[in-house]
C-alpha cells in the first residue's frame, strides 16, 4: 500500500482537544495526547476516569463530539486501514455460546474488510500458531472457546490481535484475569513487538510486569489528562510531586462487561472490534460495519 508523507512522519495516534459525551453526560473534556511511532504508552487512572472511553473513541466506537483524532496522520473519519490496528477491549464474558474454536477465533484476526483471504497461506497459519504459542494456548487450538476459562478467553483475544501483526496495538486492561506466568509471557511478547517497531497503547491500572516496556504514561482523571510524561507505576500515584493525585477507587481486575447502559451497539465504521462474538461473526460474515 502506498503511504503518503504524513503517514510516514505523523504519530500513530494523535488526539487533539477531544470531547466525548455519552448518554448525555460529558465523559472526556478536551483530551490532548499523542502516541508516537514505535512508542509504548500506558494509559492510567482511577475507575471511571475515562480510559476505556478514550481508547474506544480512538478506534471509532464512540463519536468525537469536538476536537479531532488522527491515526497515522489520517483523520479518523477517513481512516480505512484498520488491518494496521489491533484492538483488544476490556475483558468481557462475551464468549458464552460462541461456537468457534480457538484457532478459528485467532484466524478471524487475519480477516481484511473484504473477507477471508482466498487461500489461507502457510504464513497465516504460522501467524495463528505463533500468536497462540505466545499466550501459551497453542495446545488448545482445536477446542471450543466456550470451554475455556475467562482468563484463557482473554489470552485468545490477545492472540487474535497479535496474529495480525498490527502496526498499532491497543489493549484495554489486557492483564485482567491473566495469571502471573501468562502475564510474564505476554510482557515478553510485547517486548518483542516493541523491538520490531510496533506502537502499543495499553490501558492499565498498574504497570506491573510491563513496567520495563513503557516509554510514557498518560494519567486521566475525570476525563482530562492529569499527567503525560515519564512512566509512573500507578495512576493514583503522584506524578506532580504531591500537588496532584488522581483519585483512587478500589481497583481490581473485573470480569463484567465494561459497557454501561446506553453504549452504542454499532461503531460508526469498520473497526477492529475484537470481542469473541464479533470475531466469530466476522469469521463467516464480515461486513464493512461489524455485525452487531
Ligand atoms: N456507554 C456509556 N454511556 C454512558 N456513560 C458511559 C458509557 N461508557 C462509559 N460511561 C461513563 O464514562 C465514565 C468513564 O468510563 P470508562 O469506562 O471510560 O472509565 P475507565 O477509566 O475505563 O474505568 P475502569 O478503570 O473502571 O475501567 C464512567 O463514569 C462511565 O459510567
Amino acid at each position: 500500500m502506498a503511504r503518503g508523507a504524513s503517514d510516514i512522519t505523523a504519530p500513530a495516534v494523535a488526539v487533539h482537544e477531544v470531547t466525548v459525551t455519552l448518554g448525555g453526560r460529558p465523559i472526556l473534556h478536551g483530551v490532548d495526547t499523542t502516541v508516537g511511532r514505535g512508542e509504548t504508552v500506558a494509559l492510567l487512572g482511577a475507575n471511571g476516569s475515562g480510559k476505556s472511553t478514550l481508547v474506544k473513541t480512538i478506534v471509532g466506537l464512540y463519536p468525537v463530539e469536538s476536537g479531532r483524532i488522527e491515526l497515522f496522520g489520517t483523520p479518523l473519519p477517513s481512516f480505512r486501514a484498520w488491518q494496521r490496528v489491533g484492538y483488544v477491549p476490556q475483558r468481557t464474558t462475551a464468549a458464552a455460546g460462541v461456537p468457534a474454536t480457538v484457532g478459528e477465533v485467532v484466524s478471524s484476526g487475519l480477516l481484511t474488510p473484504r473477507g477471508w483471504a482466498v487461500r489461507r497461506g502457510r504464513s497465516d497459519r504460522g501467524a495463528v500458531r505463533e500468536a497462540l504459542a505466545t499466550v501459551g494456548m497453542l495446545d488448545r487450538i482445536g477446542d471450543p472457546v466456550a470451554a475455556l476459562s475467562g482468563g484463557q478467553q482473554q489470552r485468545v483475544l490477545i492472540a487474535r490481535a497479535l496474529a495480525r501483526r498490527p502496526d498499532l496495538l491497543i489493549m484495554d486492561e489486557p492483564m485482567a484475569g491473566v495469571d502471573l506466568v501468562s502475564q510474564q509471557a505476554f510482557a515478553d511478547a510485547l517486548a518483542g513487538l516493541a523491538e520490531h517497531g510496533t506502537t502499543i497503547l495499553l490501558v492499565l491500572h498498574e504497570l506491573g510486569p510491563l513496567a520495563k516496556l513503557i516509554d510514557r504514561t498518560v494519567v486521566l482523571r475525570a476525563g482530562t489528562v492529569l499527567y503525560d510524561g515519564t512512566p509512573v507505576e500507578h495512576g493514583e500515584e503522584d506524578p506532580a510531586h504531591g500537588h496532584e493525585r488522581p483519585g483512587h477507587d478500589h481497583v481490581h481486575p473485573h470480569d463484567t462487561p465494561s459497557e454501561a447502559p446506553g453504549t452504542p451497539e454499532c461503531p460508526p465504521g469498520p473497526t477492529p472490534v475484537e470481542t469473541l462474538k464479533a470475531a466469530t461473526t466476522q469469521a463467516t460474515t464480515w461486513k464493512e460495519s461489524p455485525a452487531c
